[in-house]
């Protein structure tokens, strides 16, 4: 699908549960806008009418006036309950698409591209969806003085229709040019967005290095926003010459026609040319209103394909990841977790080869402790996530007790697994299987030696603000909380300090053991390698060793024998 037709599709479909507001809305709006058509014809007739027709005069003045009143306000009021719902709409089926995408797919996307599409694009067509009644209402009323005109004099239609047609061509002219330069300006905003986060994320850096901090401020930024300024710049001058060319136009008709009526249309009535001007003048005022909104529909234009070259992007969400949760919990037990054959590779990175990972076969049995270790980039994370079911392997299988985990059931699979990442999100709100926390947090954050800075109240931290390994312990204290069967922990140790490194390796992995947690660590502690039941070694994306041992060196049995916290 291309994003042309994606982006029709998407309107259409937004379009689609509100057409009989949309469709009473434009029925209103053409009424208003014919009204105020009619009004001009009586105000034209007012200007010869006689004794006798003052009292037709006010009826139709008088009930024009309310048509118009309910017309507009009617096409209003809809045009704003569809514009706010739909915008509604599409931030929560936008965000559904994020949250049910294939992570490798949002990470290709880059989040410095997906938060101006939810944000700045979003925002741009409620901007619009704000004018686009007033945008339709000042459309009916243009034509509805059209067909004024064409009723007074066809002659004087025809010339005025001609005059709209080459001030149409302008601004086709100035739109095509003009929603280019947005465009280019939108692509420019994606930059800005991340030399944004640069300098609120790199915030210390950019302190402690004068160099980098003038080059991210004057040869990035500033010159992003210089050139998305000037990009603007000539977009906005080219609609509002158009603009100008436009109205001057109308008068230039004016001139034309009344110049020629004596020559051309000696015979004419005065109610003719003096309609002529009145409708002509009239109408200035909603065509210039019209002319006016597009470059704001032009911004929507692009804003609107924005989101639909997201949605396409994130058109193969996984299988029903947004579906409620099941009412009977699926099995939350494993004997065994198995990689068969599993091969992945990433996309190839510009001037180096992609990395491939695999084949790789790996057993993990239920209530082992495993050891992911191996040298950077040697595919340890990579290997988790295939593990964890975030990625799909390209080949081979993973098995869940001995049978395949399959596109529809790699949701149910995943929720066998609490993980901290190394670049986890720390959620400040517990979860307890389906209940929102428990009691038992004090008593898991004295365990971690952290209750002295931080609390749960009403199920929510009472603080984040606390140091990298401080937080790292949090992040532990949900994931007991979760209480899955296995546990997965990338580098968690690496931020804290020798002593609790050693609590962690010595008493919280054995003491999850000893409760039939099965723990897999990715690591780089070679103290601690010891305590593994088995040991696996990556390298180049390759199992180059795994050593299962025979028994259980912290010596604890499969079967709880006290409560480990
Ligand atoms: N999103 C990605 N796109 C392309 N290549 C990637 C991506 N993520 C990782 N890689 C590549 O895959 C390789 C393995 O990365 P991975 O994160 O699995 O290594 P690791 O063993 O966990 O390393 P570390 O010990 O540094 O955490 C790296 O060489 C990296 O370049």
């Amino acid at each position: 699908m291309n994003s042309r037709s994606g982006l029709t599709t998407q309107i259409l479909q937004l379009l689609r549960p509100y057409w009989p507001l949309v469709l009473g809305g434009s029925v209103l709006g053409v009424v208003g806008g014919a009204s105020v058509a009619a009004l001009l014809a009586v105000v034209n007739h007012g200007l010869y009418a006689t004794q006798a027709d003052v009292v037709t005069l006010f009826f139709a003045f008088a009930g024009l006036c309310l048509l118009i009143l309910i017309g507009s306000i009617g096409a209003d009021i809809s045009a704003n309950y569809v514009g706010q719902r739909i915008i509604a709409e599409l931030r929560k089926s936008l965000a559904a698409k994020i949250l049910a995408a294939p992570i490798d797919q949002l990470e290709i996307y880059r989040t410095h591209r997906l938060i101006p599409v939810l944000t700045q694009d979003v925002d741009t067509i409620s901007d619009f969806a704000f004018f686009f009644s007033s945008f339709f209402v000042s459309l009916v009323i243009a034509l509805g003085c059209m067909v004024y005109l064409a009723v007074l004099s066809w002659q004087l239609f025809l010339i005025t229709g001609v005059v709209i047609v080459l001030g149409s061509l302008a601004h086709g002219y100035a739109r095509t040019r003009g929603v280019r330069g947005f465009s280019a300006a939108r692509e420019a905003e994606d930059q800005l967005h991340k030399q944004y986060r640069a300098i609120a994320e790199g915030a210390k850096e950019l302190r402690l290095n004068r160099v980098r901090r003038r080059r991210v401020y004057v040869e990035q930024l500033q010159q992003t926003v210089d050139r998305i300024s000037s990009v603007q710049i000539r977009s906005i001058n080219l609609f509002v010459t158009a603009r100008a060319f436009g109205t001057m136009l109308f008068f230039v008709v004016i001139g034309v026609a009344l110049t020629l009526r004596p020559f051309l249309w000696p015979d004419s009535p005065v109610a003719v040319s003096s309609g002529f001007v009145l409708v002509l003048l009239f109408m200035r005022g909603p065509i210039d209103q019209v002319i006016g909104i597009l470059p704001a529909l032009g911004r929507a234009q692009v804003a609107m394909r924005r989101i639909a070259e997201l949605s396409e992007q994130f058109s193969t969400p996984e299988h029903d990841l947004l579906a409620s949760a099941p009412a009977a919990p699926a099995k939350t037990t494993i004997e065994s977790i198995e990689l068969r054959g599993v091969t992945y590779a990433f996309r190839a990175v510009p001037g180096s080869d992609p990395f491939v990972l695999g084949p790789v076969d790996l057993l993990v049995r239920q209530g082992d402790i495993v050891f992911i270790v191996g040298q950077n980039g040697s595919g340890k994370t990579t290997l988790i996530k295939l593990l964890l079911g975030l990625y799909a392997p390209h080949g081979g299988a993973v098995l869940r007790d001995g049978s395949p985990v399959l596109t529809e059931t790699r949701d149910d699979y995943r929720q066998l697994f609490t993980t901290i990442f190394s670049d986890y999100y720390l959620f400040e709100d517990l979860i307890r299987g389906e209940d929102v926390v428990p009691d038992v947090a004090e008593r898991y954050l004295q365990r971690l030696e952290v209750a002295h800075k931080v609390s749960v109240e009403n199920g929510v931290f009472t603080t984040t603000d606390l140091s990298t390994g401080q937080r790292k312990r949090l992040a532990l204290m949900n994931a007991w909380l979760e209480e899955r069967p296995v546990l997965v922990f990338d580098e968690w140790a690496a931020d804290q300090d020798p002593a609790f490194r050693h609590i962690f390796y010595t008493e919280l992995l054995p003491d999850l053991k000893r409760l039939g947690k099965t723990i897999i660590v990715i690591s780089h502690d070679d103290r601690y390698f010891g305590i593994a039941d088995h040991l696996v070694r990556l390298r180049d994306g390759k199992i180059v060793a795994s050593e299962a041992k025979a028994s259980n060196v912290v010596g604890a049995s499969a079967v709880p024998t006290h409560a480990p916290l």
